[in-house]
């Protein structure tokens, strides 16, 4: 199987194209790619298939091999992939994702390049029971949750897959590995969550930190920095238009009040190919 391992802002994954479904071994196929040390190495697997609606399709696989509805940093790769390998030679093409639905892109190229990825990521699903969260409220902001002996206030948002954007005092030094896990299985979440841990420093920028369902921690969250971006402005703390600043770099994130939707903007980049 040929490959191709590329990353967002250092959240990698092992790019497969050219196949028209997901084999049916595909879970097992990511736990053991995506292993650091006996595989190649990275956060998700991630297929572009052909699609019916759209220019492609694309699924991705977490590291632990549950199968994700959407990611942000995925999709800018596999617009980079079609564009710069001579799948496309468009610079505006849709992608079909499995629960974002049909996600507008729009490449900034150089010298036949793309070198940033702007994608419109949609409408943010607030309502408790959708994201989904236990929580009957519309929207959930705020909402206490304890973990051991530490209680944490979260606000809720799906892009497609489900987030929780936690406050702290030091997103790039809060203890990922002892919150994390426990806060992405708590019980209020029924399909587990995203955990975004976040401190804004102005209106303008957000430090963020993050911890992926079925994935752990990893250096950006695409949909992670959106949601940390709708969060805030539900909380007062930034305008509609924030810089994210993630472990592996940053992410501009625009919420339009017109039409509602989110415009992620961040670059793509190819790591090496391989056979395996
Ligand atoms: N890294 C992603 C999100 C990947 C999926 C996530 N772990 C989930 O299970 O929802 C991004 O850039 O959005």
């Amino acid at each position: 199987m040929e490959f191709t391992k590329m990353h967002g802002l250092g959240n990698d994954f092992i790019i497969v194209a050219g196949e028209h479904e997901l084999p049916n071994n595909v879970a097992d196929l990511a736990i053991r790619l995506c292993n650091r040390f006996f595989g190649i190495g990275a956060d998700g697997l991630v297929y572009i298939l052909p699609s019916d609606n759209a220019d492609f399709r694309m699924r991705i696989i977490n590291s632990d091999g549950s199968e994700a509805e959407q990611c942000g940093n995925a999709i800018r790769c596999v617009a980079k992939y079609v564009f710069d390998n001579g799948l496309t030679s468009q610079t505006e093409l849709t992608i079909e994702t499995l629960g974002a639905g049909v996600q507008p892109v729009r490449l900034t190229t150089e010298n036949g390049v793309a070198t940033l990825v702007t994608v419109d990521m949609g409408q943010p699903i607030l309502n408790g029971l959708d994201v989904p969260t236990t929580i009957d409220a519309n929207p959930v902001i705020g909402h206490s949750i304890t973990v051991d002996d530490r209680e944490f206030a979260f606000t809720a948002v799906s892009m497609g897959n489900p987030h929780c954007v936690i406050y702290v005092d030091d997103a790039a030094n809060f203890d990922l590995a002892t919150w994390g896990p426990k806060l992405e299985k708590h019980p209020l979440f029924p399909r587990k969550i995203n955990v975004e841990f976040a401190k804004v420093n102005s209106r303008n920028q957000v430090d963020m930190r993050v911890w992926e369902r079925g994935a752990g921690p990893t250096l950006a969250c695409g949909t992670g920095a959106c949601a940390t971006l709708v969060s805030s402005v539900l909380n007062g703390l930034t305008d509609r238009k924030a810089t994210i600043s993630l472990a592996g770099g940053d992410l501009l994130i625009d919420w339009n009040e017109a039409n509602n939707r989110i415009y992620m903007t961040g670059p793509a980049a190819f790591a090496f190919t391989g056979t395996v």
